[in-house]
Parts: structure tokens; sequence; C-alpha cells
């Protein structure tokens, strides 16, 4: 298979390129609402969250600050190893500072939960959490993001910024892959 054919590893496409852009468009006018008079720093969690990050605050009409975190939970396959570890931390002091956590999936919970306890130790004004995706049915901690792209069953999805194995993060669509690519 030819490396330019990506798109055929995909069996079920969720979400169109064009519905993803409609709906981080109606997200971002719910956040520019919300933070009318405040300053946000969004801080994009690497690197699956770069596409939505990257969309997001494009469709801010607003200043925005932009930081990033690496943190890994999930190595290269599709479970979470169940331990969190910081691979970058912020270059901005976020104390004070109102923090909008820019993910684009929120699986069994564990990074974004594990992520605003350690934030909200360094004493920001508020944290709240804007994810594209979200699998109600995987989540075993506590999580609640302000804003929602979308609830999806429990598969394990791909393209826009999610990866197998370091693959298709670059798909403009979202989809769950062919059973031949896990063989
Ligand atoms: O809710 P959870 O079960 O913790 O899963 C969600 C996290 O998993 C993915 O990151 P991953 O660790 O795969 O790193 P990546 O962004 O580099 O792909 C995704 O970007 C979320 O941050
Ligand atoms: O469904 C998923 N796909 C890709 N990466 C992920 N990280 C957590 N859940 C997922």
């Amino acid at each position: 298979m030819e490396s330019s054919h990506v798109e055929n590893d995909l069996v079920n496409i969720l979400f169109t390129e064009e519905q993803i852009q409609q709906r981080l468009a109606e997200m971002a006018a719910q956040i520019d609402e919300d933070y009318a008079g405040r300053d946000v720093l969004m801080v994009g969690v690497l690197r699956g969250a770069v596409m939505v990050m990257a969309d997001l605050a494009r469709e801010l009409p607003r200043h925005v600050e932009m930081d990033w975190m690496a943190i890994s939970s999930y190595g290269s396959g599709t479970k979470s190893s169940g331990v969190v570890r910081i691979l970058k931390d912020l270059d901005t002091d976020i104390s004070g500072r109102h923090v909008l956590i820019v993910d684009e999936i929120i699986d069994t919970g564990l990074t974004l939960s594990w992520l605003v306890n350690s934030l909200s130790t360094r004493g920001p004004a508020s944290i709240e959490i804007a994810t594209l995706l979200r699998k109600p049915e995987a989540l075993s901690m506590p999580v609640e993001p302000k804003y929602v792209g979308w609830d999806i069953p429990n598969e394990f999805v791909v393209g826009y910024g999610l990866d197998y194995k370091e693959k298709y993060r670059n798909l403009r669509d979202i989809g769950t892959l062919a059973p031949h690519v896990y063989s």
C-alpha cells in the first residue's frame, strides 16, 4: 500500500473535515462569549491536539496565547498504560491565568484528570477543558470538560491528530481503522 493512500485503512468515517471545522467554529463562538473580558491561555496537549489547537485558535476572533505540554499515557498502542509521564512542561507561568486545556480526545480520562490536578497546584485563576471528542463509556477518571465537540462510542479512532502507532494523524477526517491494520 502506498503511504499516500492511508484513507484506504479507514472502515468508517465518523466525522469529515467539514463537520470538524463546523463544530470547532461553534465551540470557538461559545468560548469567545464565555471568556468575554478575560484573556485566555490555551494549553495544547501534544502531540494529538496540534490540529484542534490550530483550527480552534484560528476560529477565535480575539488574541490568545498558546503553550504546550507533552504528556504520554499511551505509548504507541491502543490501550492506556495507566501511567502518566510529563515529556515537556509549560514554558508559561500560569499563576492568575485563565487556562483552557485543548485536547482532541478524552478516553479513560486519565490524562486530563491528572493534568487538571497538576496544573491546579500552580495557582491559575481558572482551568477549563476543550476537547473535540469524548468516549463516555470509557471514562474511568473524573473529568468535566466545559467544551466537547462530540461524544463517541468506545472505539479506537484515528485522524485529525489521533494516531495509531504514530500514523494517521495527518488524515483530515476522523474514523475507525480496518481490522487488517491491527493484524
Ligand atoms: O483519556 P485518556 O485515556 O488519558 O486518553 C486521552 C489522551 O490520549 C491521547 O494522548 P497520547 O498519550 O496517545 O499521546 P499523543 O497525543 O502524543 O498521541 C490523547 O491525545 C489524550 O491526551
Ligand atoms: O481512540 C483513540 N485513538 C487514538 N489515540 C487515542 N488516545 C486515546 N484514545 C485514543
